[in-house]
């Protein structure tokens, strides 16, 4: 890539949001690092990553269920590094709970996080891809819990299915203006949220620590657990020059677990 790109990434402190930041930045984007404003320490230290790979980067603090922080992070990014050609809607928190036990508040907040920030993200991306001129790349996380229902976390897979939902309407509504709209579904990622449904299904089911976590991997035909650089290189693809005729597709990236 040549001529200077910019992407804002959600949840970029840590985990796959990071992955996915570091691997934009050496594909040859600026990026703007949007996390909550505890995560400040974090997000500066892969700003800091990012900066020692040429590129530069902006920690942006941002509650991805305010559509009011999306907005702004958007601004901010785009006018602090010059540009803004891709979101990628990464943020997500995961709920463990049976259904049967799921409240109000539950899915308030799981919505809040994992589909309302998606189409905020949407909606405040495609206004400065528009006021830029700009053919714009959206990619949102979706998840295996997308393509199929995984019990105990109900609310978080419906909240999944919901993003690939957005994702389908979106490419099709954008595709007039030239943006596309596409979507990553990772399977058992080893990451701080792994770490908490690990220890929320040993409260609920009894296995030793660690064992819940081994389980699932013991599924995964490649035989290991996935890594943030494994579902970056997908992200890679989806905001780079290959996937240009691609939109509206929720690509899974999970090692072999669900076949299309
Ligand atoms: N870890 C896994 O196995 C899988 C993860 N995913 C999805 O990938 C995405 C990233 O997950 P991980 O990196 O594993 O999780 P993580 O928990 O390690 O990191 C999530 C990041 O999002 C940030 N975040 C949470 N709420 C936020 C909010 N309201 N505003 C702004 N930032 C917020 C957190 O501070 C954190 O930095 C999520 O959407 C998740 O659902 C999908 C499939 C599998
Ligand atoms: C966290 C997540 O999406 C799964 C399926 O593990």
């Amino acid at each position: 890539m040549t001529t200077k790109k910019v992407a804002l990434v959600t949840g970029a402190g840590q985990g796959i949001g990071r992955g996915i930041a570091l691997k934009l930045a050496q594909d040859g984007f600026d990026i703007g690092i949007a996390d909550i404003p505890a995560q400040e320490q974090k997000g500066e230290a892969v700003a800091a990553e990012i900066a020692a790979l040429g590129r530069s980067a902006v920690f942006v603090p941002t509650d991805v269920s305010s559509r009011s922080d999306v907005e702004a992070a958007v601004e901010q990014t785009a006018s602090r590094l010059g540009g803004f050609d891709v979101i990628v809607n990464n943020a997500g928190i995961a709920q463990v709970k049976p259904l049967l036990e799921v409240t109000e508040h539950d899915l308030e907040t799981v919505f809040s996080v994992n589909v309302n920030s998606v189409i905020f993200g949407i909606q405040a991306a495609v206004r400065k891809f528009d006021e830029l001129g700009v053919k714009g790349r959206i990619v949102n996380a979706a998840s295996i819990a997308a393509i199929r229902g995984f019990p105990i976390l109900g609310a978080y897979s419906a909240s999944k299915f919901a993003v690939r939902g957005i994702t389908q309407v979106a490419a099709q509504e954008l595709a007039p203006k030239g943006h596309t709209v596409n979507a990553y579904a990772p399977g058992i990622v080893g990451t701080g949220m792994w770490d908490l449904i690990d220890a929320e299904m040993h409260k609920i089911n009894g296995k030793p620590l660690g064992k819940n976590l081994q389980d699932n991997v013991e599924g995964i035909a490649l035989g290991r657990i996935e890594t943030p650089e494994d579902v970056a290189g997908v992200v890679s693809f989806l905001a780079g020059d290959n996937a240009v005729y691609v939109t509206g597709q929720v690509i899974i990236v999970d090692g072999g677990m669900l076949y299309n």
